[in-house]
C-alpha cells in the first residue's frame, strides 16, 4: 500500500510545486494521475522513488517511511519501486536482455554488474517476462533497433525484474503511437493484476486514463481536485483540472483506437 501524507514540495524559493498532498493507494490498483503541464505529475511520481527530495511530509510504502531514508537503506527501498519513463531511458548500444538485466542491479554485487554475471534465476526471470510482454525474440538485438512499443516493453520487464512492489510510470505512452500506446496501457493493466502490483500512471491523455485505469487522480497546481472512478470524471471535473487551458475536451469522449486529435495538452505531451 501507498500512503503519501501532507507531501510538500518547493523547488528553491518558488511556490510549492505539490501542497499538502494525500493519497492513498492500495491493492493491485492502476491509478491516472492528470494535470495541467506544471500540475506537479512527474514531482509527485519523482518524490515517491527519491529522485526528487520532497521538502516535508511523509510517503510509506507498506508501512515502510521513504522519506529521509539515506545512503544504503534509500538503494534498498528504491529497488522495490519500479519506474517506467516516457523516453524509456535505455542504453541504445546494450541488447534488450542487457537491459533488462539492469533491473537487477540493486540486488547483484559490483562484482557481477561489471563482468555482467547475473545469477541464473534472474536471466530465467528476465526470459519468463520478457516471453510475457512479447519481446523474448528480440533479447540479443540492440536497443535501439527496436520499436518505440517494443522498446516501452523493455523499459516495463526492467523495472519488473526489480520485483517491485508498486510500479511508476512517467508517461509512458507519450511517445508512442495511438495503437501502440494503447497496448503498452492493456499491458500495465494486466500486469497490475496479475502481479498484485499498484501502477500510477502519469498521463495526458484523458481517453485512455478513463478506459484503462480504475481511479483518476486529477492535480491542479499540486493540488488534488479529483479522486474517483472513471465514470465520475466529466466535463466538470476536466474543467476543473484544466481549467481556463484549452482543456482535451474532445479526448473525454473520443475512443481509444480512433483519431488521435487531441486539445492543446495532449497534442504538447503526447508528440515529444
Ligand atoms: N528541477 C526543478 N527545478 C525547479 N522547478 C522545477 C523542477 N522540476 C519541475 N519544476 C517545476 O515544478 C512544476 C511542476 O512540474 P512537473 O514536471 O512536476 O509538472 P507535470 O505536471 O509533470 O508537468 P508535465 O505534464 O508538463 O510533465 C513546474 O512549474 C516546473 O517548472
Amino acid at each position: 500500500m501507498l500512503e503519501i501524507s501532507k507531501l510538500v514540495k518547493r523547488y528553491g524559493n518558488d511556490e510549492p510545486v505539490l501542497q499538502e498532498l494525500d493519497l492513498v493507494v492500495e491493492g493491485s490498483s492502476v491509478v491516472a494521475i492528470v494535470g495541467a503541464s506544471g500540475a506537479g505529475k512527474s514531482t509527485m511520481l519523482r518524490c515517491i522513488n527519491r529522485l526528487v527530495e520532497p521538502t516535508s511530509g511523509s510517503i510509506r510504502l507498506n508501512g515502510n517511511e521513504l522519506v529521509k531514508l539515506k545512503g544504503a537503506a534509500l538503494r534498498r527501498a528504491r529497488r522495490k519501486i519500479g519506474m517506467v519513463f516516457q523516453g524509456f531511458n535505455l542504453i541504445d548500444r546494450l541488447s534488450v536482455m542487457e537491459n533488462v538485466l539492469a533491473g537487477r542491479l540493486g540486488y547483484v554485487s559490483l562484482y557481477q554488474a561489471i563482468t555482467r554475471r547475473y545469477p541464473r534465476e534472474d536471466i530465467e526471470r528476465a526470459f519468463t517476462l520478457m516471453e510475457r510482454v512479447g519481446i523474448a525474440q528480440y533479447a540479443n538485438k540492440r536497443a535501439d533497433e527496436l520499436s518505440g512499443g517494443e522498446r516501452q516493453r523493455v523499459g516495463v520487464v526492467r523495472a519488473l525484474m526489480q520485483e517491485p512492489e508498486i510500479l511508476l510510470a512517467d508517461e509512458p505512452t507519450a511517445s508512442l503511437d495511438p495503437r501502440t500506446s494503447e497496448q503498452i496501457m492493456i499491458l500495465l493493466q494486466s500486469l497490475a493484476s496479475e502481479l498484485s502490483l499498484p501502477v500510477l500512471i502519469n498521463i495526458h491523455n484523458v481517453a485512455q486514463a478513463k478506459t484503462y485505469t480504475e481511479r483518476i487522480v486529477g492535480l491542479r497546481h499540486g493540488k488534488m481536485i479529483f479522486d474517483g472512478v472513471p465514470d465520475d470524471f466529466n466535463k466538470e471535473a476536466l474543467d476543473a483540472i484544466y481549467g481556463g487551458i484549452e482543456a482535451p475536451d474532445e479526448e473525454i469522449t473520443r475512443q481509444p483506437g480512433s483519431s488521435p486529435k487531441q486539445g492543446k495538452q495532449g497534442a504538447a505531451h503526447d508528440q515529444i
